[in-house]
């Protein structure tokens, strides 16, 4: 039985997560919010669990490396130097970052990688994702994964071959991009699509997220996973023995 503590735990996910530790079985060491103490957070816990928002990421790292223990960030919206911060913290800790934690988007991710690897340059990529009306960031995490994949089957690099936000005259589209679209409204989990559009046939690769149950379960996987483990970064597709 682990010690769990949530940063966000009022939150959406935060409160999905304390139903996910109670069901496991595990011990919900505590939770803060912001203001709230993080360091005295991970003394008490074997594990930290993030759903905040980029800029806690910092302040949460601190307290993790301060108490020895791994934390598990699913915070999305992050950039460049919070990625830094977390290589500079797997140093000294394990950390596994993901902007999905759920069984379903980690094999999707494997499943896209493997279809863009394999359908080649003529076909073009656009990742489409729903969330509900309370999402702050644009592309989602998991889109941004998604893209990830796809670019890494390609063999390019994501940063120089995006399309983000297309309005107005936009021209055509750049050959070997690959495209987002953000669609906001209602209560809608997370529905995330990747269509492969080729010569006049389209492969469309989708998940959809029911319930926030899926990522709460996984982050508890993922979590308890990480107890133990040397310092370093991880993945989900190594706690879903999927790599
Ligand atoms: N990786 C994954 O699988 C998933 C990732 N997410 C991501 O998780 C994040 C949270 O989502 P969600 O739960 O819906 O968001 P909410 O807004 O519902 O909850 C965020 C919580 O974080 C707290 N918080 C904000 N800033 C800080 C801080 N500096 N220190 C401590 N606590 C803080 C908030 O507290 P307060 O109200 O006091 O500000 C709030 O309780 C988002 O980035 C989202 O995209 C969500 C679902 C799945
Ligand atoms: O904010 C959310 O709700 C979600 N955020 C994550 C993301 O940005 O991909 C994961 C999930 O889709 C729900």
């Amino acid at each position: 039985m682990a010690r769990i503590g949530i940063i966000g735990s009022e939150g959406r996910m935060g409160h999905a997560l304390a139903r996910a530790i109670a069901d496991a079985g595990h011990d919900l060491s505590g939770g803060v919010d912001q203001g709230g103490n993080t360091a005295n957070l991970a003394e008490a816990s074997d594990v930290l669990v993030d759903f905040t928002a980029p800029a806690a990421l910092e302040g949460n790292l601190h307290a993790a490396v301060g108490a020895g223990i791994p934390i598990l960030i699913g915070t999305t919206g992050l950039e460049q130097r919070h990625h830094a911060a977390l290589d500079s913290a797997a140093l000294a800790i394990p950390v596994l970052q993901t902007g999905n934690t759920s069984l379903g988007v980690t094999l999707l991710a494997h499943l896209v990688r493997e279809a863009a690897a394999r359908l080649g340059p003529d076909w073009d990529i656009e990742v489409l994702e729903m969330h509900h009306r309370m999402k702050v960031d644009a592309p989602s995490g998991t889109a941004l994964l998604l893209g990830e994949a796809a670019a890494n089957g390609r063999g390019i690099d994501l940063a120089t071959n995006s399309e983000r936000g297309r309005d107005g005259i936009t021209g055509r589209r750049a050959e070997g991009a690959i495209g987002f679209a953000s669609l906001r409204g209602g209560t809608v989990a997370g529905e995330h699509s990747v269509i492969l559009a080729g010569e006049q046939e389209r492969l469309t690769l989708t998940h959809v997220a029911e319930d926030r149950g899926i990522f709460a379960r996984g982050a508890v996987a993922g979590a308890t996973w990480l107890i133990g483990r040397d310092a370093g970064r991880y993945t989900m597709p190594q706690v879903l023995g999927l790599d």
